[in-house]
């Protein structure tokens, strides 16, 4: 059967995570290290600064082909033909999504309680953030620390792939890969480290292990 979420490594990034450094460039250096997917996440831009922001990285992302999600803001992902979309519970409903943007290509629903595996929002998504897996100071406003043990309860109860997110490096991927995850989501270790290429890499090499 195809494939619909071949993603691996999903990079999340703003400007702000990115240590004063060019986010485009450190976007680039994630991809040549391995980063197959990657979410535009500004939660204080202004919408004409975040579809700024989602053009640029999205010329560049262009060139590799590899696809741009946008954080929250439908009007900005669909000027900036986006790929898709990501959103929580507090955010723009996954079904009035599907509603009013045909050309959304994936649409990602974040998990903070279970009870959500059984609405229509999760059923219409074609992938689930486990959010977050461990606690993170990138993300404070969260509801359930899943920890691995929820990523094998949610894998148990669904058949959609799984993004793991929240605090996730090159010393847990293999753990959090076994528990279930599809997909690895990462801020910090890649936006923050002094090598985003090579900390890319390290996470893609252990991915890639634990999938062997
Ligand atoms: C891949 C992925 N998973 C979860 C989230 C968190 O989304 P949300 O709960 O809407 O919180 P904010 O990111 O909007 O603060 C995510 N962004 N990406
Ligand atoms: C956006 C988001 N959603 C759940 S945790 C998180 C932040 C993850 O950041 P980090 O990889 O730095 O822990
Ligand atoms: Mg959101």
């Amino acid at each position: 059967m195809l494939n619909l979420f071949p993603y691996r490594l999903y990079l999340v990034i703003s400007e702000a995570d990115c240590a004063g450094r060019d986010f485009v460039r450190v976007a680039e250096q994630a991809v040549l290290g391995g980063v197959d997917l990657v979410q535009l996440r500004e939660k204080h831009a202004t919408p004409d600064e975040f579809l700024r922001k989602a053009e640029r990285l999205q010329t560049m992302l262009q060139t590799y082909h590899v696809p741009l999600i946008i954080n929250d803001n439908l009007d900005v992902a669909v000027q900036a033909q986006a790929f898709g979309i990501h959103v929580g519970r507090s955010d723009c409903s996954p079904t009035h999504i599907r509603s009013v943007w045909k050309g959304c290509r994936s649409l990602g629903y974040s998990i903070e309680q279970l009870d959500q595996l059984e609405t229509q929002d999760a059923q219409c998504s074609d992938c689930l953030g486990i959010s977050p897996v461990f606690k993170t100071s990138t993300k404070t406003d969260t509801v359930t620390e899943w920890g691995l043990d929820g990523i094998r309860t949610i894998r148990h109860r669904t058949d959609k792939p799984l993004v793991a997110i929240g605090h996730i490096n090159a010393a847990n991927t293999g753990d959090v890969m076994r528990a279930g995850a599809d997909c690895l989501a990462v801020v910090s270790a890649i936006c923050q480290a002094p090598n985003p290429q090579q900390a890319a890499q390290e996470i893609r090499d252990q991915i890639d292990q634990a999938v062997r």
